[in-house]
Formats: C-alpha cells, structure tokens, sequence
C-alpha cells in the first residue's frame, strides 16, 4: 500500500510546526486565508449569482476591454447597485479585476480564476451539489454530529438517510445530487471496465447500482454479462426506467432491498461483486457486514470489487480538500455517520470482512482506487 501523499491538507508534511502557532505571529497571507474561511458561506452566494446572472459570461464576452459596472448591470438585467456588490465581492475573491482601483465603476474584467469558476465542468458540479444539496442542511452540521443523525436533511423531509428521499427531491436538488455523483463515477467507469472484465465474469451484482449507469456500461462492454442491481425501491424504479429505454431489460435486473436490514439476504451466484460510490455512505461497521454479505454472494474464486476515493490517495491538495469537504455532506445530510475515508480506514474492513486485496490501483478517473478483493 502506498504512503498518503505527502501535499494533501493533513497529511504529515502539511502540520510539522513544533509550537502551537499564535493569532499575532501568524503571516499576513494565513490571516486572509482564515478571512476566506469567516466570509466564505456569504462569498459562496456571491460566486454563484456572478455565475448564474450571467455576470462573468458577460465579462468573458467583452475580454480583454471588460466592462463598466452598470454595463455589466444591463446585459445581467439587475440593478447598478446589484452588479456593483457582486463585483466587488468578485473583487474580493479574485474572481474579477479592476482595471483601476481609483475608478469602481470599471472597467472590470474576468479573472483567470473567474473563468475557472465560469467554466470548469467539476468546480460546477461541486457547486452547484453545495448550492442545492448542501447548503441549508449544513448549518446543522453541529447538531448531526452531537446525535450521530442528518439533522440537515430535514430540510427536504423527514427520512432517516437521503438515501430513501433521494427519488422524492425536488428535481432541482436532485438534478443537482445525480450531476455530482456522476461527474466522479463518470470519470472512472471506462477505465475500471477492462480491469473488471479481465477476469470475463458471466454474473455480477452492483450493490448500491443507483439509476443502472454501470450496469449499462457492463452490458455495452460484454455481450455476455448479466447484471443484478441492488438498491432501494425508488432508486431501481429509476434504473428499470433507464435499462428499458437503453433497450437492455433482458440482461439487466433489480432486487430491491434495504442493504441494512441483515434479514434481507443478498441474492447468491455471483463471479464478480461491484460496490461503487457505496462503501462511504456507510459508517465502519456497516461497510464490514455489508462486504461480508457481499463476499457471500460470491462463486468460488470470484471477485469482489471496491471503487471509491481516498482523501490521502489524491494527487492534489484539491482533491484531498474536495473530498474532505464531502464527508461534511454524509454527515449532515446523507445519514450523519459516513464519510469519505482514508484507504487504512476502508483496508482495516476488508480485512475484517475476510477479505484480502490482491489488487490495489489508483489513479483511476478523477480520483478513484479500485481494490480487487477475494475471499481468505
Ligand atoms: C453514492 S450512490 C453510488 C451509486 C453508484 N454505485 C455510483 O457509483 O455512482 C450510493 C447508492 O447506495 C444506495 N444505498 C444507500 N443506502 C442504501 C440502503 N440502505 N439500501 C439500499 N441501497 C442503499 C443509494 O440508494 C445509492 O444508489
């Protein structure tokens, strides 16, 4: 197994100060930062409506001349004093430049940074997931964890995870959930195919399948592969939706069940077991029994297959801080007891699951390990 990388936040390079560091003799660029940190729920709302009112596509349009401030007002369609605020907590982010600091009215123009926020396909997916998912139910992030519960998902409803309301979001959150998880399994998938298909399995089961995005991609990759997913009513209703439209009802099936109710047996016969995108949405224990079951569902000499991504397996800072960031969705509004784990959290339960990896490989995607297991 590798060493966590050195440059993720957290990692032991990132804290070796010897004394406890003071407010007072902190670096001027570190107290801006923890101002980054103060402000950032309010600079968040600012970011999104410079995005969404059409403010930095505007910016974008007229570069390198930019634009006024009350041009910027007119083509977004709000008030002078609007666009003024939101330029200048752009200002403030770095989103936008002033061509002159003694003249506020402009020209301003995008940033490089605004443009990354404008247009890099991943930092929308994950802000719009925190805009529409996550920013109501976080500010009961203490209450979740005081009560091991996601107190924050009562903003939607009253399920116990945000696993049984997910079908029953608004379709604009969920609209939102669906992009950000498929953004990362997205990125994955065709690179896990021919690992997983080595082996040429006749039978697999997706545990957690969700709407049947990788099961489609199973059967479009071998002829022969039957799939069975196993997930929640609401979720498989979606994916025969889905297997029927792709015409591929023949060799794509559902079992739903609830994954926790332990006198729910797994169905058996399998060559190869899939967890995707699944094992973080469970606290430790549950990940060794459901591996167990999962293990059990086996046939001799089977696979079981672990896809998901480690804050300490990233090759960026950005990733790790992504990830880290994630787990505070589990927590406050998935079921208040997952989150994104460190790869020793997750191989200390397959081991005690009974399983040993026999293949270990990052790097996959955006920022997935595949861990390719058998059963002791
Ligand atoms: C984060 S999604 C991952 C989906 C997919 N495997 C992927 O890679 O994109 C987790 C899935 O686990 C399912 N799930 C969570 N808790 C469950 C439970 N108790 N019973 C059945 N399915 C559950 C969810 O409904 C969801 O489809």
């Amino acid at each position: 197994m590798q060493d966590p990388v050195k440059t993720a936040p957290g990692a032991p390079g990132a804290l070796a100060a010897p004394t406890a560091p003071t407010a007072s003799s902190a670096p001027r660029e570190l107290r801006f930062e923890a101002q980054r940190i103060a402000f950032g729920p309010m600079m968040f709302h600012a970011a999104m409506l410079l995005r969404d009112l059409g403010l930095l596509a505007a910016l974008k349009a007229a570069h390198p001349t930019g634009l006024t401030a009350s041009a910027v007002a007119a083509k977004a369609g709000i008030s002078a004093y609007g666009a003024r605020v939101l330029l200048e907590a752009g200002l403030g982010m770095d989103l936008v430049h002033l061509a002159a600091l003694e003249d506020p009215e402009g020209p301003y123009r995008l940033a490089p940074l605004g443009a990354v926020f404008l247009q890099d396909p991943m930092t929308r997916a994950n802000a719009d997931f925190v805009r529409d998912v996550c920013y109501r139910g976080m500010a009961d992030l203490g209450a979740s964890i005081r009560e091991a519960r996601p107190a924050g998902l009562e903003a939607f409803g009253a399920w116990p995870t945000i696993y049984e309301g997910l079908s029953q979001l608004p379709p604009k959150v969920q609209e939102s959930w669906f992009r950000f998880d498929h953004y990362y399994s997205d990125s994955a998938f065709p690179a896990v195919l021919p690992l997983v298909f080595r082996a040429r399995p006749r039978r697999l089961l997706d545990v957690g399948g969700n709407t049947g995005r990788f099961a489609l991609q199973c059967v479009r990759h071998d002829p022969d592969v039957q799939v069975t997913l196993l997930d929640l009513p609401g979720q498989l209703a979606k994916a025969a939706e889905n297997v029927a439209a792709a015409g591929f009802s023949g060799r794509i099936g559902g079992h739903p069940l609830d994954l926790l109710d332990a006198t729910q047996p797994f169905p058996g016969g399998f060559d190869a077991v899939w967890m995707s995108q699944f094992l973080c949405c469970f606290p430790e224990e549950d990940i060794v029994h459901l591996l167990r079951r999962g293990a059990a569902a086996l046939n001799a000499g089977g696979s079981l297959y672990v896809l998901d991504t480690y804050w300490d397996r990233q090759k960026t800072p950005a990733a790790a801080y992504c990830l880290q960031a994630t787990s505070l969705y589990f927590t406050a509004l998935a079921n208040g007891t997952s989150r994104m784990y460190h790869s020793r959290d997750l191989l200390r339960c397959v081991d005690a699951a009974g399983l040993v990896v026999e293949e270990d490989v990052d790097g996959l995607g955006i920022s997935h390990t595949l861990f390719r297991c058998r059963v002791r």
